[in-house]
């Protein structure tokens, strides 16, 4: 093979990477794998590259098409690169290096650099089998450029690299370079290198690179031509770039912000790299990047170059996908110049000269080198001088700003002194002004304090003179009320003796006609049986005749009342008219009655037929002391002045009985309701303070439940105590405080019950 070259270009190949499992999104791109175009459909843009690959292309068609011819060059003494660029997650590292790293190699899904260390080591095994003279011996190496700084991956103490330029080449410092015999062993360094390798977990990919990785095989050939003996050496880098990621979309912060900056920064470099080499003349700037000034051969250099470009067919990212794609499409118009490196060639003066001619021509070319590196110098320093000219008038301008600025100050300085003489101005306004009013509010306070002054002077004379004549009214009102008491005192008393004034008309009015009746009935009387003996009645005398209530009288609410009885006559049952007849008990009971202060004794007569109606007899107090006794019927006796008498007497078996008056009774039978009489605690008389006076109450105990009373008060015209719950009804029902037959003090309740809406109250 000679050393010459000739100028080719980047081959250039897309793959679309298959949609994930789950989405079945519609495809932004149109694939025409046959034809080598892409379109990007929303965009309406077609690329045409040197081969398009749909989803369902194999690992071994990308091999074939992609790497193979580079691994043959390289083979052959060329150098050679091979590129996967692409957004993250669209497949790069599954074209590289295939599905898993610990794949066999008998794996479909292996990537391109195991399958071309394996298809060298069996080429070079092959060759060396063939031809005994050939010789051959491989090194590789690994390292990655991780936030611009460059660590081999093959040292696991992270050891940085770096680039040194020897002419035409490029010297890698400071990365392990392992000579490998086998595929086997050459896979090994390769698997070792890439488990050091800077993954993280993207929005688009599991286990993201987030490094730009080249694994690199360096080969040397001997092979004895004739006399001459050939020495090829050629380096193959693979490359596999860490994704572009559009960092609005993923949304990352913190470490991965910074590794995706980075990223996006070597590969916006190397692109502007790539525009470069297109444009005649143009200085490119390889050393201004780790990565460009490493592939500084694979672009534009000696080597040959493919480039794949992997992309999503998602229409979300349609916008990567074109970034990609015309990437691809400025690297196909790079061209580069590649050719055999053919270290040395010694067997005889032929071939010296050979090797001279090489290494003047290594010499022209470094000598081309020295110029290129000339004009970049001149290019620099006519930056430099540009850049120069714009420090100048940045500095002119800086000045005039400072100059304006100080004017500015100035102005400013001198506006705030006038603001100030204007503030202290407005102040000194203010201070007078607040002393006006000061002086002002002063002098007022003290008129409005000197009115007010007077003002209570005069309020407090009148309300002296008011109260005073309040006084003195209050006084005259005390006398006048204190006069009306006393007229009031004065009107009671005299309607009180108006009233017993009455009362005693009225009794002696009852007298006088009882005294009238008893004269009347005296003409008529006929004298009884039972009183025959001395014919005469002692208690005929009208002047010893007890004038006693009788029921009706009391219930008419007047105790001397004495309306006639309009009931007609009547026989009483069992007796005939002018017949004597001798009663026994039970028929008869006798008694005692308290009346005006004294006992009067009674006996009563009952019906035969119902004991609760009697006909009531009293001993007139003048007959009390004859031996036989005499009763007189009370009700005949007042109210129709008619003696219908009874007496006590002893029959023939000595026993008592009662012989009754053969005269007709003009009265009816009375409900027999005798008078009651109690003795304490029973009852209880007290002295209670009202209204200043001391009154007495009496508290007879209600004989169904001695736990209330009925409240009694003295009356003094009726001189009995009355229940004052009755009198409120015009109902008397009255008591008396006496002592009975026996001495012992007693109370004797009259037989005028309650009036039924009487309640005794609980004691
Ligand atoms: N053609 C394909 N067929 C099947 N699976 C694929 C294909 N391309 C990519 N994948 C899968 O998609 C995932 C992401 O792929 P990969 O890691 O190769 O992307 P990448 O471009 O290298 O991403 P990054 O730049 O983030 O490292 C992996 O799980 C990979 O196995």
């Amino acid at each position: 093979m000679d050393a010459s070259s000739k100028k080719v270009s980047i081959k250039t190949a897309a793959r679309v990477r298959p949609c994930s499992h789950g989405t079945n999104l519609q495809s932004s791109l149109t694939i025409d794998s046959e034809n080598s175009t892409i379109i990007v459909k929303s965009k309406n843009k077609e690329y045409r590259l040197n081969n398009v690959f749909d989803e369902d292309v194999t690992q071994e068609t990308i091999y074939d098409t992609v790497a193979q011819p580079i691994v043959y060059d390289f083979l052959g003494g060329i150098n050679g690169t091979i590129f996967a660029y692409g957004q993250t997650g669209s497949g790069k590292t599954f074209t590289m290096n295939g599905y898993k790293i610990t794949e066999t190699s008998d794996s479909p899904t292996r990537g391109i650099i195991p399958r071309s260390i394996e298809s060298i080591f069996e080429i070079l095994n092959e060759q060396s089998k063939n031809d005994p003279q050939f010789k051959f011996s491989i090194k590789c190496s690994y390292i990655e450029v991780y936030k611009k700084v460059a660590f081999d991956l093959l040292q696991t103490d992270s050891a940085t690299v770096k680039i040194q330029a020897s002419g035409e080449q490029i010297i890698i410092v400071g990365a392990a370079e392992f000579v490998v015999t086998s595929a086997k062993e050459c896979l090994s360094h390769f698997k070792n290198g890439w488990n050091n390798r800077k993954t993280a977990p993207t929005s688009m990919n599991r286990e993201s690179s987030r490094s730009h990785a080249i694994f690199m095989l360096t080969l040397v050939t001997e092979e004895i031509q004739g006399i001459s003996v050939n020495l090829r050496t050629s380096r193959l880098n693979f490359v596999d770039l860490a994704g572009s990621e559009n960092q609005k979309q993923t949304k990352s912060t913190g470490e991965r912000l910074k590794e995706a900056g980075s990223i996006n920064q070597d590969l916006s470099h190397l692109a502007t790299v790539i525009r470069d080499l297109e444009k005649k003349d143009s200085f490119i700037q390889y050393r201004n990047c780790f990565l460009t000034h490493l592939l500084r051969d694979s672009l534009g250099g000696n080597s040959r170059t493919s480039v794949i470009v992997t992309v999503h067919s998602n229409l979300k990212f349609v916008n990567d996908t074109l970034s990609t794609l015309n990437f691809a499409e400025n690297c196909k118009k790079v061209k580069n110049k590649a050719k055999v490196n053919v270290a040395v060639s010694t067997k005889d003066v032929e071939a010296w000269k050979t090797e001279i001619q090489r290494v003047q021509k290594d010499k022209s070319s470094l000598m081309e080198e020295i110029q290129q590196l000339k004009e970049e110098k001149e290019q620099m320093e006519k930056r430099q001088k540009e850049d120069a000219g714009t420090i100048l008038i940045l500095q002119n301008e800086k000045k005039t700003l400072k100059v304006e600025a100080a004017k500015h100050v100035q102005e400013v300085n001198e506006e705030k002194q006038n603001l100030q003489t204007q503030i202290s101005f407005l102040e000194k306004n203010v201070a007078e002004q607040k002393e006006q009013i000061n002086a002002l509010e002063k002098s007022q306070k003290e008129a409005f304090e000197f009115q007010l002054a007077q003002m209570k002077k005069e309020y407090d004379l009148k309300i002296k003179k008011l109260s005073n004549d309040l006084n003195k009214a209050n006084e005259k009102e005390k006398k006048r009320e204190a006069e009306i008491a006393e007229m009031k005192q004065i009107n009671s008393g005299l309607q009180n003796d108006n009233k017993q004034l009455k009362e005693k008309v009225q009794a002696l009015q009852i007298i006088n006609d009882q005294m009238k009746n008893q004269r009347d009935a005296d003409d008529n009387y006929e004298q009884p049986d039972i009183c025959s003996d001395n014919g005469d009645l002692d208690y005929v005398d009208e002047n010893e005749v007890p004038i006693i209530p009788t029921d009706e009288s009391v219930s008419s609410g007047e105790e001397s009342d004495s309306k006639e009885n309009e009931v007609p006559m009547q026989a009483s049952p069992g007796s005939t008219s002018h017949q004597s007849n001798i009663i026994r008990a039970p028929n008869y009971r006798l008694g005692s009655e308290y009346y005006r202060s004294k006992w009067i004794k009674h006996l009563y007569i009952f019906d035969f037929n119902d004991k609760t109606l009697c006909y009531n007899y009293v001993i007139p107090p003048k007959n009390e002391k004859s031996k036989k006794a005499h009763f007189i019927c009370i009700n005949c006796k007042n109210k129709h002045k008619t003696n219908v008498c009874a007496t006590i007497v002893s029959n023939e078996n000595g026993e008592e009985c009662v012989k009754l008056d053969t005269k007709k009774h003009v009265c009816q039978r009375q409900k027999f309701e005798p008078q009651t009489i109690i003795y304490e605690p029973d009852y209880k008389l007290i002295t209670v303070e009202c209204g200043g006076k001391k009154v007495e109450r009496l508290y007879v105990l209600d004989s169904n439940d001695k736990t209330f009373y009925y409240d009694y008060i003295w009356n003094q015209s009726a001189q009995s105590y009355r229940c004052s719950n009755c009198v409120k009804k015009k109902h008397y029902s009255s008591a008396h405080l006496t002592k009975d037959e026996s001495k012992k003090e007693c109370c004797v309740l009259s037989a005028q019950k309650h009036h039924h809406d009487c309640k005794p109250k609980k004691l």
